[in-house]
Formats: structure tokens, C-alpha cells, sequence
């Protein structure tokens, strides 16, 4: 096992064209749970390898989207925080984006605007999921994060820690991505519909007023 943990993963960028493969890429700062998320989703059988670039994960998994396989890569990445800035390499032919920040730690959340801007620069068109993660914590509500709306980007409300929403999101950023390769953007506007009418299952609902409020991003408490 740790033979085949250490075999450095062939990154060669034009199987990404070839058939039904797609690359999604996962951002967002340090410790929102990027990592602890596909963990979840592929506990039954995924096989992590270590590039040979430091901090870079690459969990491979097969999917079965429409009735046909889809080779699925996940790319994981630490501790981008210390630099800021992802290498155009990580980007590179990208099919969708899982964008996560931590609803427990509101710099996350603000930091998601420095991501957003360069997931743009590098791929201006792919379908990206914004992701609060860590909500088997804390009480939330939908109302809080604009974000998601002002961009209009799909958000799920998920935990790592008891697997909430967790599979829902990996199995429709894959669906996103695999649209995306056909150039559909059918699929997109699916999930952005549904998520319109997304209630926080079982969790705390806001009085109806206050909906129009929006952001909470008020001036801290002195
Ligand atoms: N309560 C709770 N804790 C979580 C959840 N997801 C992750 N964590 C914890 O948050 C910490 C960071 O999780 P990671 O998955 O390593 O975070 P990361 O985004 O991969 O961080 P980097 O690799 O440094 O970029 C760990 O201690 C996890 O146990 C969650 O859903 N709920
Ligand atoms: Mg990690």
C-alpha cells in the first residue's frame, strides 16, 4: 500500500479530452474541510495519490452519469492560504469547481470573493458549486451567505463530519462537469431552480421578514 501511495500520478493533461473523463477542482482556504469532504464522499474505495508537487491530492473515481461510466478526477490541494494563489496548472481544463468556506469561520466566507476572482481569470465558464461546509455545528440558514446569489452559483448547505448533503453535491458537481464537457448547460440551470426552493432540511428556519435583509455581514459588535 505504501508503495502504491508513493508512485508519483502521470499528470498528463490530455487524457482530460479523451471520452467521458473530467477534472473537478476543489478551492477554498485552509481547514474549511476541502480534504474531509472527499474523504466522505469516497470512503468505499478511493485511492489517494501523492504528486509529486507538494500538497496536491488526486482522488480518481468512476461514475455512472446518464448510464455511462465517467472517469471522475478530484484535485485536493493544502495550505493554499500561505500563497494566496493557486498555479494555472491547477485550473488547467478544469470541467467544474467545488468552492468551500467554513460557516464556523467568517474569513472563509470572505475570502471566497479572492477565489471566485481567480477561478475566473483561469476558467470563466465553469460550472462552480459554493459549498458551507461544517453546519452539523452550528445553526445556519441560506439567508446569511449572498454570495452564492450575487453570482448566481448553486449553494449547498453540507458537513463533512455527518455526511450531510455530502454525496448530493459530489454527484451533481459531477453532472455539472460532464454537461459542461458537452457543452449543455442544461444541468446548471436545473440546479440553480432547485436550489431556489432549497430548504435547509430539519434546520433552523428564519422568521419570513427577515429574508429580505440578505447579508449578514454587519459591523462587529464593539
Ligand atoms: N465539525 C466539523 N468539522 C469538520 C468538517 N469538515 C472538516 N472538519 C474539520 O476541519 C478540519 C480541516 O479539515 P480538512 O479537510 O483537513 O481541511 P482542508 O480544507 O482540506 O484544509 P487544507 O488541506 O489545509 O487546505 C479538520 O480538523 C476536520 O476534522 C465538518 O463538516 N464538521
Ligand atoms: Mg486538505
Amino acid at each position: 500500500m505504501a508503495e502504491d501511495r508513493a508512485k508519483p500520478c502521470e499528470l498528463d493533461q490530455e487524457k482530460y479530452d479523451a471520452g467521458d473523463n473530467v477534472k473537478i477542482i476543489c478551492l477554498g482556504d485552509s481547514a474549511v474541510g476541502k480534504s474531509k469532504l472527499m474523504e466522505r464522499f469516497l470512503m468505499d474505495g478511493f485511492q489517494p495519490q501523492q504528486l509529486s508537487t507538494y500538497a496536491l491530492t488526486l482522488y480518481k473515481h468512476t461514475a455512472t452519469v446518464d448510464g455511462k461510466t465517467v472517469l471522475v478526477d478530484f484535485w485536493d490541494t493544502a495550505g493554499q492560504e500561505r500563497f494566496q494563489s493557486m498555479h494555472a496548472s491547477y485550473y488547467h481544463k478544469a470541467h467544474a469547481c467545488i468552492m468551500v468556506f467554513d460557516v464556523q469561520r467568517k474569513v472563509t466566507y470572505k475570502n471566497l470573493h479572492t477565489w471566485y476572482t481567480e477561478l475566473r481569470e483561469f476558467r470563466p465558464e465553469i460550472p462552480c458549486i459554493v459549498v458551507a461546509n461544517k453546519i452539523d455545528d452550528i445553526k445556519v440558514t441560506q439567508k446569511s451567505f449572498n454570495f452564492a446569489r450575487k453570482f448566481s452559483l448553486p449553494l449547498y448547505f453540507v458537513s463533512a463530519a455527518d455526511g450531510t448533503n455530502v454525496v448530493k453535491l459530489f454527484n451533481d458537481a459531477i453532472r455539472l462537469a460532464v454537461s459542461y464537457k458537452q457543452n449543455s448547460q442544461d444541468f446548471m440551470d436545473e440546479v440553480l431552480q432547485e436550489l431556489e426552493n432549497f430548504d435547509l432540511e430539519q434546520k433552523v428556519e428564519d422568521e419570513p421578514d427577515q429574508e429580505q435583509h440578505g447579508a449578514v455581514e454587519g459591523p462587529a459588535p464593539s
